[in-house]
């Protein structure tokens, strides 16, 4: 799904009208009714205290709509118009117009502290004071505002945006509502994805206000999320006159003493993602472990027993993968820079392996096309350098990206996997898999992946969202604390039954 900016979603709004031949009054009132129906199917008439709070702008227009349809449902409803400005829009008026007439309970105006109502642990708010026109940080009374909703523990839901939080910046220092659920219009923003706006979002809806299909499908987004139906398209099934030779020849290179268990889990990840052969190169020291630990993986071993020294020279695999466990010594690192030298084919890049390419940043040019590096955010920090905030972040990395051709997975409670300039954004995943392995598990699926001839940003979209929702099927079973980082490995083969809805009939009794 294309995410877009708010300048576009404003395109699109222009664009419907001229196309569908109806007024902005007109879109307003579908916008409106349908957050209204959404609501309603939750409420059910409920008596619960509802206090809509309308900005001046559209997004308050919005909010006027909604209270109209609750009070004309019988809904216990107070309205209140935030006047943090003496512009009003037109369309705000004429809501507000229509409002009056429906109902003798009119808008009370809020200018000032000396106005705030007093907001209860279960009074129903619905936050209707900016949308997309948000154009810098709420200060002042409203920021006061705000901050009492925020605090009442009373259930928040937003109309299209947490007001205060701009679909594509940040505007620091600002109050932001923190809604318990979002309704959003069309698409969803940016900001509700990166790590420090997602918690203001809560649970997140995007309604279809049937913007013009014919705008939207051209508009030219570089931001994508990735879902279900995403990954399905990327998945390519097993031809059945195939062997193991088809599936891939997969090298994965990396522990260190004490370590060994991240390239277990990688080899074992990639394993379980369908790869046809997979060889370890490991310190001496891990032999055993891994031989017994996963009886289908060969082992090659360092001369030095306890860290990399040297990569296997003539080695023949589909792609490469170093990092998990390896350490950042000396001779570790020369022999990442010296295997570089030579490299044509694709390497995915973690962990350790980043944190070298960290301290030997012109080791980056000797990365293959399409190479992939997967740092989490302290990886990331080393490598980059501190970031403004996340646009900021996002800026830096595309940079990077493009410089390198790399592809950078920017791994966190939503992974952004960044190509250049274009921007893949996961959905699946939760909290549980922020367990310790988690990472070289997904590192192991897209060295798998790449092996197995996808390309290296299909590979990588791919496992990426099939890594977090085999952590949802693990999770769902167990519990987000119990969650190991060998589970995620060891569903990944459901999770892609999953995509299909194939999953096994339940057992039935007799
Ligand atoms: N896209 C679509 O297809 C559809 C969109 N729709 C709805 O329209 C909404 C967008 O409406 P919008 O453009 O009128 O802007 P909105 O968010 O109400 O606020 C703008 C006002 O706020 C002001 N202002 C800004 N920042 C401020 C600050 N920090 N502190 C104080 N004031 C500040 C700014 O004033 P100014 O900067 O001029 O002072 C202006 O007056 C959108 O989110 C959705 O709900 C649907 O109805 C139909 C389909
Ligand atoms: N809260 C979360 N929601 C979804 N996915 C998460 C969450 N926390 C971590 N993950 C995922 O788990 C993995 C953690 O990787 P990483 O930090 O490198 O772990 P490790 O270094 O222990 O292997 C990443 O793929 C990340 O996206
Ligand atoms: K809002």
């Amino acid at each position: 799904m294309k995410i877009l900016t708010a300048a576009q979603l404003a395109e699109a709004d222009k664009v419907t009208l001229e196309k569908q031949d109806i007024t902005s009054e007109e879109l307003m009132e579908r916008a409106g009714t349908l957050v209204f129906n959404e609501i309603h199917k939750r409420l059910q008439g409920a008596p619960i205290p509802i206090k809509i709070f309308c900005g001046i702008g559209n997004n308050g227009g919005d909010g006027l709509v909604v209270a109209r349809h609750l009070i004309q449902h019988g809904y216990e409803v107070r309205t209140f118009i935030v006047n943090y400005s003496d512009k009003r829009s037109e369309d705000f008026l004429s809501n507000y117009e229509k409002l009056k007439e429906i109902t003798n309970d009119w808008p009370e105006l809020i200018k000032s502290k000396n106005g705030f109502p007093e907001i209860h642990t279960g009074d129903f708010v619905i936050d209707a004071l900016f949308g997309i026109g948000l154009n810098r940080a709420v200060e002042g009374w409203p920021a006061d505002l705000i901050n009492l909703i925020n605090t009442s523990q009373a259930f928040v839901l937003s109309i299209d945006m947490p007001s205060g939080l701009a679909p594509d910046q940040v505007f620091k220092d600002g109050a932001v509502i923190k809604a318990g659920y979002t309704l959003s219009f069309q698409s969803p923003k940016l900001s509700f994805y990166l790590p420090d706006t997602m918690e203001y979002v809560g649970d997140l809806q995007v309604i279809d206000i049937a913007l013009d299909r014919e705008y939207l499908g051209k508009v030219d987004s570089n931001i994508f999320l990735i879902g279900k139906e995403e990954a399905q398209s990327l998945y390519r099934s097993r031809k059945i006159n195939s062997h193991k030779g088809d599936y891939g020849k997969v090298l994965i290179i990396g522990g260190s003493y004490g370590k060994i268990g991240s390239v277990i889990l990688a080899s074992r990840a990639a394993m379980r993602s369908g790869t046809g052969l997979c060889t370890v190169y490991i310190p001496e020291c891990g032999y055993d472990a891994l031989q017994i630990s996963i009886p289908e993986v060969m082992v090659l071993t360092d001369q030095n027993s306890k860290m990399i020294t040297k990569f296997p020279s003539d080695f023949d695999a589909d792609v490469f993968c170093f990092g998990m466990g390896a350490g950042t010594n000396e001779a570790t690192a020369n022999a990442l820079g010296e295997f570089l030298e030579t490299q044509k084919k694709p390497v995915v890049i973690d962990a350790d392996g980043i944190n070298i390419l960290s301290k030997n940043k012109s080791l980056l040019k000797k990365m293959p096309e399409n190479s992939v590096i997967t740092p989490h955010p302290g990886e990331l920090k080393r490598l980059i350098g501190e970031w403004k905030d996340d646009f900021d972040k996002l800026d830096k990395v595309k940079a990077l990206s493009k410089k390198f051709k790399l592809i950078i997975v920017v791994k966190g409670a939503h992974t952004f996997i960044v190509n250049n300039e274009e921007v893949y954004i996961n959905s699946s995943g939760n909290p549980g898999m922020a367990t310790a392995g988690s990472g070289d598990v997904l590192s192991g699926v897209i060295t798998s992946f790449i092996g197995q001839n996808y390309s290296s940003l299909a590979a990588t979209i791919l496992a990426v969202y099939l890594h977090g929702s085999s952590g949802t099927l693990v999770s769902d079973q167990l519990g987000y604390e119990s969650l190991l980082a060998g589970d995620i490995a060891d569903n990944i083969g459901r999770a892609v039954q999953q995509l299909f809805n194939r999953n096994p009939e339940p057992e039935q009794k007799n």
